[in-house]
């Protein structure tokens, strides 16, 4: 039927640096194993912050050029991670980074967070029917933070893995597609509770003033939401090197790192997810959250789909 490899996973995210920020070694253990991984980004993130003085004239108040040059570190970041199939969702530029909430770049046109949502779900659904991917991974209802693309990303995704399965939905992007197991990006609230009290103590030996507040940090939740853990350990230095890349936002000086703002924050290997669609045995339907224990969690997304 297709050539495809067997196992397929695609991520959505808001602005290059997410990927690698939030599953690099999710998605540089899957690479490594021979899945195709696809990852979606919806803008060029051109409304950043840059870190490199050398750099500044880059920024959206001044050349306005930020956009290209995060095209370039996210390619890098990519190559970092072996991971090759990444696309800017509708093409390059087509939807703008919205700044933070509340600034007035949310309601520029162009905007991700403005733009229709239907529309830009048309566009993430031709990326479905064509990879047709067993697992979907975005982020939770708030962004995991709460920033406007975040949110919006995962409304697009969301939507777009409901109209690709609608076989009355655009034919014209391709034969239907239902995606088997739908995860959010989430961190459990012990371990960055234990990662920040470990930054708090050590924070005089890092490059970093001070530490970052763990309300900073997506998509933390209770242990109890979390179902899923990837032990990303073997590929830190893939994650390392991949957030490296994106060198106008973050630097890193492992195991810490910050983002434009300069609060340091850990740098996680262990990768957590919330599975919000399919189980086990890969059937639809929302799963009870949780799994009680750590040990209770999946240790692979692709658990219980079927090659
Ligand atoms: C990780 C992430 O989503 N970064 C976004 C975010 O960047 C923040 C923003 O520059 C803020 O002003 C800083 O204080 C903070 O440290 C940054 O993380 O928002 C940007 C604008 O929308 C976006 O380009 C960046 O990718
Ligand atoms: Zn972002």
């Amino acid at each position: 039927m297709t050539d495809l490899p067997d196992r397929r996973l695609l991520l959505v995210h808001a602005h290059p640096d997410d990927e690698s920020i939030n599953n690099g070694a999710t998605m540089a253990k899957y690479a490594a194993e021979g899945a195709r991984v696809t990852l979606v980004t919806c803008t060029l993130g051109e409304e950043g912050e840059v870190i490199p003085p050398a750099l500044a004239h880059l920024a959206p108040d001044r050349d306005d050029a930020l956009g290209p040059y995060r095209a370039e570190e996210l390619a890098a970041a990519m190559k970092e991670l072996g991971v090759s199939d990444h696309r800017l969702l509708g093409g390059a530029g087509r939807y703008r980074d919205s700044g933070m909430m509340g600034t007035g770049q949310n309601h520029r046109p162009g905007a991700f967070w403005s733009t229709d949502l239907d529309e830009a779900a048309g566009q993430l659904v031709a990326v479905v029917r064509e990879v047709r991917p067993q697992v979907l991974v975005t982020y939770d209802p708030n962004g995991g933070y709460g920033h406007p693309d975040h949110i919006q990303a995962h409304r697009v995704a969301m939507r777009a893995a409901e109209l690709a399965a609608d076989p009355g939905f655009r034919p014209d992007l391709g034969a239907p597609w239902e995606i088997v197991k739908i995860y959010w990006n989430r961190m459990p609230r012990s371990v960055a509770e234990a990662a920040f009290a470990r930054l708090r103590q050590e924070i005089d030996t890092t490059p970093f003033d001070e530490a970052a507040d763990i309300n900073d940090v997506p998509g933390v939740a209770e242990d109890s939401v979390i179902t899923t853990e990837i032990d990303g350990a073997g590929f830190a230095t893939a994650k390392a090197s991949a957030m490296r890349a994106h060198v106008t936002q973050i630097e890193v000086a492992e195991p810490w790192f910050a983002l434009s703002n300069a609060l340091a924050q850990p740098l996680f290997t262990t990768e957590y997810y919330e599975l919000v669609r399919g189980g086990p045995s890969g059937t639809t339907g929302t799963p009870a959250a949780g799994r009680g224990s750590a040990a209770e969690r999946e240790t692979d997304l692709f658990q219980g789909v079927a090659a």
